[in-house]
């Protein structure tokens, strides 16, 4: 019996006294891969996949792709990276973009490259829960409109392979702070923060250290607030570029010929020269260096790009961790209270994965990020893919695409006298 009319495919409803209104909907077979998420690492592998002869179509909760970079970043946001580690592959930046793309030339470089490939997608549809069928060897996807959709319609879809690109940084993560909710003043995640015009003259909380602290504290006291900056945890904080060459590119060339030991004792050294002892400022350094807590942790150092100057300068201040909120203000470890305006959350992400995969491998850790395999975090069972979710930047979500487009365009081959074409009903 072939696959599209065994048991578990045929579209009957629930079981049970259920009536017809209560029906699923019609499943539609997408040839190839259901790919879930329009940012940069499914655009990649969708782009892999078309190159070696395999469709795709991409599910996509926002109304177009890159929405990270499109709806979810302030606006001072560039690469932090070269441009040239943070290519798509098969497609390159124009030639006239500078080293550090800003945000909105990388979101037209997504949707260029959305266009250049032709690609297939469904937007504003998010996809609810995806589950394999062993009766047959499918991914069921099943997928609701997305709120700005309010014609739109649950739909069933199904394929061979699926493959994860939802991103690790697909919902805003708020901390249990005590007393935040009655926090008089606003308050914003990362995530939803644009820009300080708003700030002037305001006492700013920023909770949280990472890329999107720091460079938020630097924009609000470029817009005369007042911000102080939240690091409870030690953090290896990194000039951008040494002697005008991006620290990211010299860590990478050092660690094609040295050992990650050696590359980390000169970054730190460099980083001493530059900058002095940051210690002395509020920032404690790890015991393990940054490139290698990068590769066993996935945590990204903090690449800096003048916040540290306004923190020597007395512009931004360094608090310790927070005890709690009151209505007007913050009390630290240190037993400190200071009064705010303001408070913004950079207190990153998490993955969504566990929301709407239903996969009981032991592939994903609990918070959805794959867990460390040997054979790298792109591939799963039962023709699961995940592109992106190795904590290694764009750069990783283009090795995995290519790995992935690799490995699943062998199976699509070996698949393809079985194999049932039916066209998309829409694009
Ligand atoms: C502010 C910021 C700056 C960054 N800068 C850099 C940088 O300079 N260099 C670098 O290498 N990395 C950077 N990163 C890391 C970041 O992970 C990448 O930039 C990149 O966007 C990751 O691409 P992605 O496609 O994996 O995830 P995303 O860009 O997050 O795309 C995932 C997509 O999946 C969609 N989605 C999620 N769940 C569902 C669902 N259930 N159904 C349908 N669609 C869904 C989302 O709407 C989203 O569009 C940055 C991250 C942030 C937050
Ligand atoms: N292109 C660019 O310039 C940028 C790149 N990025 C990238 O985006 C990704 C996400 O970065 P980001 O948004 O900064 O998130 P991160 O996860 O990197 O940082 C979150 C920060 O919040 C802190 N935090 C969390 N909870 C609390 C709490 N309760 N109290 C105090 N501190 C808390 C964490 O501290 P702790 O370590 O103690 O948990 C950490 O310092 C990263 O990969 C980053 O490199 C981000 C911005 C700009
Ligand atoms: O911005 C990010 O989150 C990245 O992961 C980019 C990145 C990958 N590897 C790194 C090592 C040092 C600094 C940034 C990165």
């Amino acid at each position: 019996m072939p696959p599209y009319f065994a048991p578990g495919m045929e579209c009957l409803g629930k079981a049970g006294n259920e009536s017809f209104m209560t029906r699923e909907p019609f499943p539609t077979f997408v040839e190839g891969a259901i790919i879930v998420g329009g940012g940069p690492s499914g655009l990649a592998a969708a782009a892999c996949l078309k190159m070696k002869g395999v469709p795709s179509l991409i599910i996509e909760k926002s109304d177009g792709i890159g929405s990270l970079w499109k709806y979810k970043a302030y606006d001072r946001l560039h690469l932090h990276i070269p441009k040239q580690f943070c290519e798509l592959p098969y497609y390159a930046f124009p030639e006239d973009y500078p080293l550090y793309p800003d945000r909105k030339q990388f979101v037209d470089y997504l949707e260029n490259y959305f266009q250049h490939f032709d690609m297939w997608a469904k937007f504003n549809t998010k996809v609810s829960t995806a589950s394999y069928d062993p009766y047959s060897s499918c991914w069921k996807v099943k997928t609701q409109p997305s709120e700005a959709d309010s014609e739109g319609e649950r739909r069933e879809y199904r394929a061979k392979w699926l493959v994860v690109a939802s991103g690790e940084n697909a919902e805003p993560y708020t901390p249990e702070v005590e007393g935040l909710k009655d926090f008089r003043g606003s308050v914003v995640h990362s995530s939803n923060y644009k820009t300080g015009a708003g700030y002037a003259r305001q006492r700013v909380l920023v909770v949280g250290c990472g890329n999107s602290g720091m460079e938020i504290a630097l924009d609000l006291s470029n817009f005369n607030a007042e911000p102080s900056l939240v690091v409870r945890s030690p953090v290896h904080i990194l000039p951008r570029e040494i002697f005008g060459t991006s620290t990211f590119a010299v860590a990478m060339r050092m660690m094609k010929s040295f050992p990650l030991w050696f590359t980390d004792a000169c970054l730190v050294w460099y980083t001493w020269a530059m900058l002095g002892d940051t210690t002395r400022y509020g920032f404690k350094r790890p015991s393990d260096g940054p490139m290698t807590i990068k590769c066993k942790q996935g945590k990204t150092p903090i690449l800096d790009v003048g916040t540290f100057a306004k923190i020597k300068s007395g512009a931004i201040k360094v608090c310790p961790g927070l005890k709690y909120v009151t209505p007007d203000g913050a009390l630290f470890e240190n037993d400190q209270f200071v009064k705010f305006d303001a408070i913004v959350l950079a207190t990153g992400y998490r993955s969504n994965v566990p929301q709407w995969l239903k996969d009981d491998s032991g592939f994903f850790t609990a918070e959805g990020l794959p867990k460390n395999h040997s054979k790298g975090t792109w591939k799963a069972e039962r023709g699961l893919y995940i592109a992106g979710l190795g904590r290694k930047g764009i750069l990783g979500a283009t090795f995995d695409a290519k790995y992935i487009a690799e490995d699943l365009s062998r199976a699509y081959a070996s698949e393809s006298h079985k194999r049932l074409i039916c066209p998309l009903q829409s694009r």
